[in-house]
């Protein structure tokens, strides 16, 4: 088939690449000319593990080009996906002005019969505006082509999209037109061969079902976070009760790590913008209402440890405190909502100097912190490492930020040398706090009392 992606980001490029790498033809369209002209250069603006040679193998055989032109993309296609942004807008809102301009621009284009797939995460109701803004613009061209809107949300996790996307637990399909229905079961089946994965719905179940998968994993998360702050003051240890109630397989062992909570592109956006939907209808969801605030508190956690384990805010001034972690969660540089930022902010405010390192994500941070503080603050006190060790030189504590594999196993003996203030905080209790207090080392975790008492 002939498809064209609107949107070459995270997962307009991945689904791209994947699409392409089935056999069918993928014009992938961005208005961020820089992409663009990276992508036709060869080169891949993210970090997504295997992406680079899925690229490059579609590229080389024709399966797969890049474009800013419109019109070529508008012309190319069968199928055109939308999967630009819809970041939050200030009241919480998704903000669908990407999403409207694509839709006005395949509108004031398209000659011939199209279906036109939303893949972004949208609010219910969006397909329908989608559909009004093309019957518009094909109006005012005075032109009557027949086109279906279908929602195909994406499930796919960062750091490891491509087997998601290759390998999907399901394919949403939500259309209300048989001939769109048929495109999507014949572009999807290669996806499917073992079993059945198309789950076939109406256009507004589709797009709910997207923000109620999120708000349903945002939600274990935020409990086994208000739960891991209980286990603390009780003395007992949320890893042993994670481990005992995930292997209920009515509960399941996923998306129950307690940690520094969510960040990333999709959960705090799309539980503020279904929120906002409630309220909107007047039917308030007072559990998700919750869980966002357990999140927010959450964020919080680790600068707390941090403060009460040398004596409170003011102690703080003119500590080092080292950082392994940036991006929002290993294998991308990905750093939307990272809680890393949330933690430099605060170590700052309280007069501390930041050295942090990341594997990929430095330069990612770096554009943004210089964006919060401003490049002079930014060169006072916060220092990008090359490296794990270089980052606790003349550190007084390190804080594990992101679980990237690197730092699963590092010699706690020359840490405990490295480190002024001897002192662990884990917000990812990714270590055994048995092997770093061998060492010599206070060890905070979160929601791991007894190894932590001061
Ligand atoms: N990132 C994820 O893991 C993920 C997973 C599932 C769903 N989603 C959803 O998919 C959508 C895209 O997310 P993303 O992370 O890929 O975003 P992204 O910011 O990485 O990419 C979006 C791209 O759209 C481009 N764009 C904006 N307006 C455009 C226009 N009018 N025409 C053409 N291109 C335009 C931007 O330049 C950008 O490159 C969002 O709705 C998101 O919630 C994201
Ligand atoms: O047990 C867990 C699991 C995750 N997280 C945090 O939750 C956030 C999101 O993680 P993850 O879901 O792995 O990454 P995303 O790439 O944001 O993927 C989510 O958001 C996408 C965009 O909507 C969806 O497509 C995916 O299905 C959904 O998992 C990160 O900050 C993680 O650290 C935890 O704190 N504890």
């Amino acid at each position: 088939m002939k498809i064209t992606m609107i949107g070459t980001g995270y997962v307009g490029l991945v689904s791209g690449a994947c699409f392409a790498d089935v056999g069918n033809t993928v014009l992938c369209l961005d208005v961020d000319s820089r992409k663009i002209d990276m992508l036709n250069a060869g080169e891949i603006p993210i970090h997504e593990p295997g992406l680079d040679t899925l690229v490059a193998r579609n590229a080389a055989a024709g399966r797969l080009l890049f474009t800013t032109d419109y019109n070529r993309a508008v012309a190319h296609a069968d199928i055109i996906f939308l999967a630009v942004g819809t970041p939050p807008d200030e009241d919480g809102s998704a903000d669908l002005r990407h999403i409207l301009a694509a839709a006005r621009s395949i509108g004031e284009r398209m000659e011939k019969q199209l279906v036109v797939v939303d893949k972004s995460t949208v609010p219910v109701g969006t397909a329908d505006s989608v559909r009004d803004t093309i019957a518009a613009e094909l109006k005012k061209r005075g032109k009557n082509v027949p086109f279906a809107v279908v929602s195909n949300p994406e499930f796919l996790k960062e750091g490891a999209a491509i087997e998601d996307f290759m390998r999907p637990d399901r394919i949403v399909v939500g259309s209300d037109d048989a001939h769109a229905t048929k495109m999507m079961r014949q572009l999807y089946a290669p996806f499917g061969r073992n079993h059945e994965k198309l789950i076939e719905m109406d256009v507004r179940s589709a797009e709910l079902t997207k923000y109620a998968a999120n708000a349903m994993l945002a939600t274990r998360i935020s409990f086994m976070n208000e739960l891991a702050n209980l286990a603390e003051v009780l003395g007992a240890d949320i890893e042993s009760v994670r481990m005992g109630i995930g292997s209920d397989p009515r509960i399941g062992p996923h998306f129950l790590y307690a940690g520094m909570g969510y960040g990333g592109s999709c959960f705090p956006k799309d539980v503020k913008a279904l929120l906002k939907t409630s309220r909107d209808h007047k039917q308030s969801l007072k559990l998700l209402e919750a869980i966002e605030n357990v999140n927010e508190a959450q964020k919080n956690i680790l600068f707390g440890k941090i403060s009460r384990h040398f004596g409170g805010d003011a102690a703080l001034r003119g500590k080092t405190v080292a950082l392994w972690g940036l991006s929002f969660k290993p294998n991308t540089d990905d750093m939307r909502e990272a809680p890393s930022l949330v933690l430099i902010s605060q170590l700052l405010a309280a007069g501390c100097k930041v050295r942090a390192y990341d594997p990929v994500a430095s330069n990612e941070a770096r554009r943004q912190l210089i964006g919060s503080l401003g490049e002079e603050a930014f060169a006072r006190d916060v220092t990008l490492c090359d490296s794990a060790w270089d980052a606790v030189e003349d550190a007084d504590a390190l804080a594990l930020v992101t679980e990237w594999k690197e730092f699963r196993s590092p010699d706690f003996e020359r840490l405990a040398g490295a480190l002024r203030g001897r002192a662990i905080f884990d917000g990812r209790n990714l270590y055994d706090p048995a092997l770093v207090m061998e060492a010599g080392l206070t060890y905070h975790g979160i929601g791991r009392p007894g190894h932590n008492r001061e």
